[in-house]
C-alpha cells in the first residue's frame, strides 16, 4: 500500500500557550523521518497529534489525502502503529497477551492462526520470544520498551509512530532496534516517524529528520545536511564536531568553557 503523510501549517495550544506553531512535513512511503529537538520542544505533542491522541488546534494531518480526524479508528489502527514514551500496560498480562491486545483493542472476533504467528514474528524480531509468559510488571524498564515494540510490529501497520523507542534500551538494543525498524520499514515499504534525542541515531537511520526548537521547525531536510555543528550550536546551544571513518559519520557535543 502506498503511504503519503502530510502536516500542514499544524499548532498547537495547551491552554493559552502555543506549543507547536506553524508546523509543516511531508513524507511518503518506505520513509524515516525523525523528530528531534530539545526537551520541550514539542516532538512527544507531534506524535500524539498523528496518532490522533490530541487534536491540533489549527492546520491539518492527512494520511492519503484523508485528514487523519475523518479515518475511522479501526482503520486509524491498521494504518498507524503507536509506541508512546510512557506505556500504559494491565500488569497481570503476560508479554504475549501484551503484544496481542495491541490489535485486538479494536478487533473483537476470535485470534486467528495468523494473528498469534503475527505475534510470535514480532517477539522474534525483538528477541524477547523467551518472555512471551513473563508477567509485565516484572519486567525491566527496557524489556517493557522492546515489548512496546514489538506491539507495534505485530499490528503490521503503514506507519510507525515512535516516541523514543530505545530511551531505555542499552547501546546493543539501541541498534538492533533502529536496525530492525529500518529493515522492515525498507523492505516492506513502511514508513516511520521516530522521536529521538540521539543525534547519531538520526544521522544513521533517519531519511530526513525535522528538528524542533521552541515549537517551530528550525531545519528540515537529508541528515548530512541539515546536522551540522551550526544547526546544533543553535538549537542545542552546544558546540559538536563530525568525525568521519569507514563506520560512518558521528557527531560529537562537547561543552565548551
Ligand atoms: N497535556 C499538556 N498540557 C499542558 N502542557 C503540555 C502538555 N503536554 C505537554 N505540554 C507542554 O508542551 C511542551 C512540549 O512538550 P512535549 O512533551 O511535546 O515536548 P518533547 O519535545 O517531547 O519533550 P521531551 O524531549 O522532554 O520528551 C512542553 O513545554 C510541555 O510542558
Amino acid at each position: 500500500m502506498s503511504l503519503n503523510v502530510r502536516i500542514d501549517n499544524v499548532s498547537k495550544k495547551y491552554g493559552t500557550r502555543t506549543v507547536l506553531d506553524s508546523i509543516s512535513f511531508s513524507m511518503g512511503d518506505g520513509e524515516i523521518t525523525a523528530l528531534l529537538g530539545p526537551n520541550g520542544s514539542g516532538k512527544t505533542t507531534m506524535i500524539k497529534m498523528l496518532a490522533n491522541i490530541h487534536e491540533q488546534s489549527e492546520g491539518t494531518i492527512s494520511i492519503n489525502d484523508e485528514n487523519i480526524r475523518d479515518i475511522d479508528p479501526v482503520d486509524l489502527a491498521k494504518l498507524v502503529g503507536y509506541v508512546p514514551q510512557q506505556f500504559l500496560f494491565t500488569p497481570y498480562s503476560t508479554v504475549f497477551e501484551t503484544v496481542l491486545l495491541g490489535r485486538r483493542q479494536y478487533i473483537k472476533w476470535a485470534v486467528t492462526e495468523e494473528e498469534l504467528n503475527r505475534v510470535q514474528n514480532s517477539l522474534d524480531a525483538l528477541e524477547i520470544s523467551h518472555m512471551a509468559g513473563n508477567y509485565m510488571d516484572k519486567l525491566s524498564g527496557g524489556e517493557r520498551q522492546k515489548v512496546f515494540i514489538a506491539r507495534a510490529l505485530a499490528q503490521e501497520p503503514e506507519l510507525f509512530l515512535l516516541d523514543e523507542p530505545t530511551s531505555a534500551l542499552d547501546i546493543k538494543y539501541q541498534i538492533e532496534v533502529m536496525e530492525t525498524m529500518r529493515r522492515i520499514t525498507k523492505e516492506k515499504n513502511k514508513s516511520m516517524i521516530v522521536a529521538v534525542h540521539d543525534l547519531n541515531l538520526a544521522y544513521k537511520y533517519a531519511d530526513k529528520v525535522v528538528v524542533l526548537k521552541e515549537g517551530k521547525v528550525a531545519a528540515y531536510g537529508n541528515p548530512h545536511d541539515v546536522l551540522t555543528p551550526e544547526c546544533i550550536k543553535s538549537v542545542y546551544g552546544v558546540d559538536s564536531f563530525i568525525v568521519e571513518n569507514e563506520h560512518g559519520r558521528f557527531i560529537m557535543p562537547f561543552k565548551a568553557n
